[in-house]
């Protein structure tokens, strides 16, 4: 069954018509890179699958259910998270702090909480906390895990992006430029990490611009091209498109 169906979705600012009638599927277990020009409406997609925004037409079906508006957490219990393209970790707590916030029902840790608390949510506590460092040690951030976000390199903030977004255990993971701003040899890192996701099970949609390191990592292309789907099919099929060369990849 298809995991994700993205089937007419529209959104307007005004009179723009940022995303026009969008249509597009994805299948468990694929990677597919959503890519094209700037403001051809790759980022109001994401938003729109995610319901940070809301949409003027057309329907969202994520694991046979319709989520059409749905809100994020809603989208993340059933297996459907996205990160963004400015991460969004919280500078003034640590590592470690940023992957509880993630975590689902996260119990907190203002006093109230401490009321009737059960020895059942200090263990999901607890589990919670092994699963963070698990992560942490996947992605090399575990020295890190006292340190404040803010000290993070660029790099290393989308490293815990990705391993923060993973405290929610999704099925399909939807990056929001993943390799922006990371230099080479973490880019080679985190596509390998990606890899070795997607090889464990998980299926991704990627925004991207970097087109060299997306066409070695995806299996299908989506191009969007003034909020429409230009072109849909293999990398090789999307870099020999006449179409897709004339708007996007330039002769
Ligand atoms: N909140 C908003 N208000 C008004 N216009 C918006 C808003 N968000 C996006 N747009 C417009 O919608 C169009 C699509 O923008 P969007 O950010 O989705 O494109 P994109 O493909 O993600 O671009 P980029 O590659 O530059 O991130 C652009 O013309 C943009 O200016």
């Amino acid at each position: 069954m298809t995991l994700l169906t993205v089937d007419g979705v529209r959104r307007t600012f005004g009179s723009l018509v940022a995303v026009d009638d969008v249509s597009f599927a994805v299948e468990p277990g694929e990677i597919v890179g959503l890519i094209g020009p700037n403001g051809a409406g790759k980022t109001t997609t994401f938003n729109c699958i995610s319901s940070v925004i809301g949409t003027d037409a057309g329907t969202v079906r994520f694991d046979g259910a319709d989520v059409t508006g749905l809100p994020p957490h809603a989208l993340a219990r059933r297996g459907l998270v996205r990160t963004f393209q400015r991460t969004r970790e919280l500078e003034t707590l640590t590592v470690e702090e940023n992957m509880l916030l993630a975590a689902p029902d996260q119990p907190g840790e203002r006093a109230w909480h401490a009321v009737g608390r059960t020895d059942r949510s200090e263990r999901r506590e607890q589990a919670a906390r092994e699963r963070a460092m698990e992560l942490l040690s996947v992605f090399e951030l575990e020295s890190m895990v006292d340190e404040y976000a803010a000290t993070l390199s660029g790099g290393q903030r989308k490293l815990l992006e990705l391993a923060r977004s993973l405290m929610l255990d999704p099925a399909m993971l939807m990056l929001d430029e993943p390799f922006a701003g990371v230099n080479p040899s973490l880019t080679t890192e985190l596509v390998a990490h990606i890899e070795a996701l997607n090889a464990a099970g998980l299926t991704l949609l990627v925004i991207e611009h970097e087109l060299e390191t997306l066409t070695e990592l995806v299996d299908r292309l989506v191009v969007l091209a003034d909020g429409r789907v230009l072109a849909a099919g293999t990398p090789t099929e999307i870099m020999n498109n006449d179409e897709v060369i004339d708007a996007y990849l330039g002769g």
